[in-house]
């Protein structure tokens, strides 16, 4: 596999705050790469340095087999980033047109407007379209330069439920030829565990978990067992099947029941009378594989691999 990206023992300082602290990781080419983390755990500041835009008070970086500073390695690089405002004066479409005029090979205007939904705004004020749209515009910047290498800070902020269903879909087709990479940041897990390959976890500029989505979840040790049970019974009759650990909570018929010994719990429970149906068991979410990680609760099991 070629590495896109490598952060050697990378740490960055501002003043006396250490934001990023010896950060150690690569990136593979074709990979989707999710970076999570609480406020202030070093994402942005990890991206700003990435693309160069900030140099690191101490390691080293290279992307794309050169320096982020470098602008030919620039060029290949798509960057979306938080709290940027778009100049005034200038549509959309013009606006693109200026972008793709720096790189060798751009994607097609018309391929930038139909990727984002924004054919209907082109000759509108970029800077007078709603937050949304907006974000929608530096998507489309960003890909102006048909990128091998994409990297979104919190790419989906402001979107609507279908502008980033869109995104994503649109995202998934960037990637699918597995030549090009994605390193995204986002605070939607459900969306990160949808659309990555790979997850890294960082807290106080620390990596603290890296693997798949799948294994970032077992690695909290929870797994949970759903069912309907039938009409009469209550949670409590499973309770004596219950270990001091497990929780179980019931909605009507429908029973949860959170465990870390699912095999067990499920044969003990399936040599019962009980009237158990439509039986599923699942690993938790990856939302409570964050929390358990980045609140240290069986921080010991989630080491980083
Ligand atoms: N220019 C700066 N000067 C001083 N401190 C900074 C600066 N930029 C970031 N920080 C601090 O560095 C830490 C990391 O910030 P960063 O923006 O990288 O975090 P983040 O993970 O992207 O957070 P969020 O999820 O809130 O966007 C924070 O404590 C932040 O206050």
């Amino acid at each position: 596999m070629t590495s896109i990206l490598e952060f050697q023992n990378v740490s960055k300082n501002y003043g006396s705050k250490r934001a990023v602290d010896n950060l150690s990781f690569s990136i593979e080419k074709g990979t989707i790469v999710a970076l999570l983390g609480p406020n202030g755990a070093g994402k942005t500041t990890t991206m700003a340095m990435l693309l160069g835009l900030i140099q690191p008070t101490d390691g080293k970086i290279t992307v794309l087999h050169g320096n982020p500073r470098q602008p030919a390695t620039r060029r290949q690089i798509g960057a979306m980033l938080q709290n940027v405002s778009l100049p005034d004066k200038i549509s959309v479409q013009e606006l693109l047109q200026l972008f793709r005029s720096n790189y060798p090979n751009p994607a097609s205007l018309e391929t930038l407007l139909q990727m984002t939904g924004l054919t209907a705004e082109r000759h509108k004020d970029a800077s007078k379209l709603s937050g949304g749209q907006q974000r929608r515009v530096q998507f489309a910047l960003a890909m102006a330069g048909n990128p091998q290498f994409l990297v979104l800070d919190e790419p989906t902020t402001g979107m609507d439920v279908n502008s980033r269903r869109d995104f994503w879909h649109q995202l998934r087709g960037y990637t699918k030829n597995g030549e090009r990479t994605l390193l995204l940041s986002t605070h939607h897990l459900e969306e990160a565990d949808a659309i990555a390959d790979r997850i890294l976890v960082i807290q106080h500029g620390k990596l603290i978990a890296d693997g798949s989505p799948a294994e970032i979840k077992a690695k909290t040790g929870w797994s949970y067992i759903r069912m309907q049970i039938g009409e009469g019974f209550t949670a409590a009759d499973l309770q004596c099947f219950l270990t001091s650990e497990d929780e179980c909570s019931m909605e009507g018929r429908k029973v949860q029941i959170r465990t870390r010994d699912s095999d067990s719990l499920l044969r003990k429970l399936l040599r019962t009378e009980l009237p158990l149906s439509q039986i599923e068991v699942s690993q938790g979410k990856l939302e409570d594989a964050f929390f358990a990680i980045t609140n240290k609760e069986n921080y010991e099991e989630v080491t980083v691999s």
